[in-house]
């Protein structure tokens, strides 16, 4: 469904992703950690077309991305590529001034064309799922880290997205918020969602993912189901994050 071949991102001079390799399969979890800076987030970013990069390419399905497009070509296949992928960010980045509600049915009404009713339709369908229905006319500022995450979520479902990809979903959550949000994710994994997940959150990727990728510097330096990352680890950075990991 995702295939990533030979990703080069530059930041100004830090060269960030250097030659990254990785395919994710539809129905996969795949879990990307790393130690901080690793590039986790950048990759993520470059996957549904939020940054540029200068090297390889990423390929979504029959959609492309290519490596120093035209402006006016990336902003196309960008539009393009985030239509089939959802996204989550640490910081749930809702619409302040609009309810619940209102930021759930955005996107599918302006985006898709959806008639409102069907809309709400499916915002309340979605809400019900996270455990939010219960809260339709709240604004933002009214709800908890961990409700405002699972309305984040909602909202990125209601687009119908062939892949979710969550950017640390968890870090900015107290332990009882993120159970709140994991258990949300988990559920979306059981029912086969395509997901990748950025995550210091080991438990999760250990019992959810199917597949792990360690980066370091840049680099997917090991990848593999979780059992054998987190139990056998091959690579020397991947044992010392791990035990880093276990000691914080
Ligand atoms: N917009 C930017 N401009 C310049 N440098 C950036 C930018 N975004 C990220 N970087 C740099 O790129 C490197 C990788 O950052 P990135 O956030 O992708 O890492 P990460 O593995 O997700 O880390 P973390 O787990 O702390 O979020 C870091 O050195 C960071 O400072």
């Amino acid at each position: 469904m995702i295939e990533v071949e030979g990703l080069v991102k530059w930041h100004g001079p830090i060269e960030v992703l250097r030659g990254v390799d990785l395919s994710v399969q539809k129905g996969e979890v795949a879990a990307l950690i790393g130690p901080s800076g690793g590039g986790k987030s950048t990759f993520l970013r470059c996957l549904n077309g939020l940054e540029v990069f200068q090297g390889g390419c990423v390929t979504v399905g029959d959609l492309r991305l290519e490596a120093n497009p035209r402006p006016a070509d990336h902003a196309k296949a960008a539009r393009l590529v985030r239509l089939r992928m959802g996204m989550v960010f640490q910081s749930f980045n809702l619409f302040a001034h609009q309810t619940v509600l209102a930021n759930v049915i955005e996107a599918p009404v302006h985006v898709l064309g959806l008639c409102r009713d069907q809309a709400v339709e499916r915002a309340r369908a979605l809400l019900d799922r996270v455990g939010m229905l219960g809260r339709l006319d709240a604004y933002p500022r009214q709800l908890s880290g961990g409700q405002q995450q699972r309305v984040a979520i909602a909202r990125a479902l209601a687009m119908e997205p062939q892949v979710m990809l969550f950017d640390e979903p968890t870090s900015a959550l107290d332990p009882r918020m993120t159970a709140e949000v994991l258990s949300v994710m988990t559920d979306l994994a059981r029912e086969g969602q395509t997901m990748v997940v950025v995550t210091h959150a080991m438990p999760f990727a250990r019992k959810v993912a199917h597949v792990v990728h360690v980066f370091g510097e840049g680099r997917v330096i090991e990848s593999g189901p979780p059992e054998r990352i987190f139990d056998d680890p091959v690579q020397e950075a991947t044992r010392t994050l791990l035990s880093e990991v276990a000691a914080a």
